[in-house]
């Protein structure tokens, strides 16, 4: 099916929700066929049900961010020891997903949906969070383009380049990430409150595709999902928790319903056992998601000066902090019986430079040699041009194992200690650090205002996660007036030296994107808001948080600050 959402016109027809729901999204006829009475029903119970939960566990978050702040540090639990030294394992991986070697991940964007699915890869996972904007048009277009690729009938019509887009026989096995905990969902009110985000992505996701994606895609498992930016066990409890609800709602067994939870927050990685047993009978691995791991670092740190890190390009896998987590993921998975998936490399291909290209593509190779020989069961593309590499180096070291969870010599993980996972990342600050972060945060910014929820910036795949190191990192160097020891001229960060930053970096973005489209985008009011972000006061959780409100539109009251 062609998706032709219907041009804007103000409100004459509503959503038939259920009592004590509303949805204040704009009405579209296509919407309404994912936004039923019966889904928006199972939105509502999970919502009922979890809400208490949910809000208790952000309460817990809180008060271990109150911990850290006061000089405490994460560490492994003492009361869940049993736990990390039990010889439990997962409930065994099924064969439809057996072999992940390469992922590739992408917004639920129509024509990339189509064009992941054909990639090649083994894996789709489908984005409603770092890489998407969750505007109200962005999210129910997703919802659209999910069910109808699950269905089989997607299709794309590429006007301009007179080209139509569908599936090819062998497509990738789908994964959906819903949005983090933290994320409300403004445009559907549950008893006058905004929904939680995740719980509206995974249950209307969940509602119209379990049945068909069980049939074509799972063999009898599924669906399958990817769970993001978790700090603690409890909140892996509390998806457990929804997945039964939701077999039950379905009538479908306990345990099809399956999950990988990305380890990309500091307290999570002393975490990776408990998480692990709470989703034991839903689990299929963890994932190493770097980039959100990195501004958790900065994020768990902020009030500690001793641990600031050097400039982001000098944050990679080589720091002993990043190898132990990932040394520490893939002993815990292999030992728990399930995949340990690895990340994401930022760069992406060239088009207009065959040499800076084959550097960039040496670099993915590199990482994912390191990856496999690692030990990792697969790994991430941003991008189809990447998925060769990646595939040459997994396929290069596994041949025909469709992993190594078993086949990996098995180390102890218990050799990894906390000081190896919090050792301070080596390397120096500059003021190009400060720059390039303040050029991409803006840039970032702007494109999400507008609707990108990923886009290329310098050669590099930039997201949510992303952005967040450059903004947390140049908060903390602006809170504590850090020395540029990079630079041998022994300049400090401060507030007045980065708003010549600022003005200096929007001239330059000016140039490099055009007056044109510098007017018409939104990068003054992005500015705004990313300066705002970086010279706080307090440090703000997370930036699509603080400015989620700009991308609200309700209706038929539309009061959209855009
Ligand atoms: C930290 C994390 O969370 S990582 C995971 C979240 N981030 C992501 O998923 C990022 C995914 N990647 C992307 O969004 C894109 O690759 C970008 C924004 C980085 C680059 O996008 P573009 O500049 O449009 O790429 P480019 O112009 O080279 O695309 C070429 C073709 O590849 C397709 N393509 C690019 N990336 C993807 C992708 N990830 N999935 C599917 N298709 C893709 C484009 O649709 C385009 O198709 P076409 O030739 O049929 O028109
Ligand atoms: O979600 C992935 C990450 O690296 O962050
Ligand atoms: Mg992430």
């Amino acid at each position: 099916m062609e998706l032709e959402t219907s041009v804007y016109r103000p409100n004459v027809a509503v959503y038939d929700a259920p009592d004590g729901v509303e949805v204040r999204g704009r009405y579209d006829q296509i919407f309404a066929k994912i936004l039923t009475r019966e889904a928006l029903g199972f939105v509502a119970q999970l919502q009922r049900e979890f809400r208490g939960h949910v809000r208790y566990a952000m309460e817990c978050r809180r008060e271990a961010r109150r911990r850290y702040n006061s000089g405490g540090v994460p560490g492994f639990d003492p009361s869940t020891k049993f736990i990390r030294d039990g010889d439990w394992v997962c409930a065994p991986v099924p064969l439809a997903v057996a072999d992940r070697r390469v992922e590739i991940t992408g917004p639920v964007e129509r024509k990339m949906i189509i064009n992941a699915l054909n990639s090649g890869a083994k894996v789709f996972m489908a984005d409603f969070e770092d890489a998407l904007s969750p505007s109200w048009e962005n999210l129910m277009r997703g919802h659209v383009n999910l069910k109808d690729a699950v269905d089989g009938s997607i299709t794309f019509h590429d006007k301009s380049r007179k080209r139509v887009y569908k599936l090819n026989d062998q497509t990738a096995k789908l994964f959906v990430r819903p949005r983090g905990w933290h994320l409300p969902e403004a445009h559907i009110l549950i008893d006058g409150e905004p929904a939680t985000g995740c719980l509206v992505d995974f249950g209307l996701y969940f509602f119209h595709n379990y049945a068909k994606f069980r049939q074509t895609q799972g063999s009898g498992f599924g669906p399958f999902f990817y769970l993001p930016k978790m700090e603690h066990s409890r909140e892996a409890k509390i998806w457990n928790s929804v997945f039964e609800r939701a077999e039950k709602m379905a009538g479908i067994e306990r345990g099809s319903i399956r999950a990988t939870v990305l380890i990309e927050t500091l307290p999570a990685v002393f975490q990776m056992n408990e998480i692990l047993y709470e989703l034991r009978d839903h689990s299929v691995g963890l994932n190493c998601g770097r980039w959100d791991y990195i501004f958790s670092y900065v994020k768990t740190f902020q009030a500690h000066p001793d641990r600031l890190l050097p400039d982001r390009v000098l944050v990679g896998m080589g720091q002993h902090f990043m190898r132990s987590y990932s040394d520490l993921l893939i002993r815990t998975c292999h030992k728990r019986g399930v995949h340990a998936m690895g990340g994401m490399a930022a760069q992406i291909p060239i088009r207009d430079d065959p040499k800076a290209n084959e550097m960039a593509l040496d670099l993915v190779r590199k990482d994912k040699l390191r990856e496999v020989r690692a030990g990792h069961d697969g790994t991430w593309a941003a991008h189809p041009g990447l998925i060769p590499i990646c595939m040459e180096a997994f396929t290069g070291h596994m041949g025909k194992n469709p992993n190594q969870i078993k086949s990996m010599k098995r180390e102890d993980a218990s050799a990894i200690t906390e000081e190896d996972l919090l050792q301070i990342p080596r390397g120096v600050r500059t003021l190009e650090g400060l720059r390039l972060n303040t050029r991409v945060g803006i840039q970032y910014l702007a494109a999400w205002l507008t609707g990108s929820g990923s886009v290329p910036l310098y050669n590099l795949m930039e997201d949510a996660a992303t952005a967040e190191i450059s903004r947390v990192q140049n908060w903390q160097w602006i809170r504590y007036g850090v020395e540029l020891d990079g630079d041998g001229l022994g300049v400090r960060v401060s507030k007045e030296l980065f708003g010549r930053v600022v003005e200096e970096e929007m001239e330059r973005i000016e140039k490099e994107v055009g007056k044109e489209k510098f007017k018409k985008r939104m990068y003054k009011e992005a500015c705004k808001m990313f300066t705002k972000q970086c010279t706080a006061p307090e440090l703000d959780d997370f930036l699509t948080l603080a400015v989620y409100n700009h991308i609200v539109a309700h209706h038929p009251i539309n009061v959209s600050r855009l």
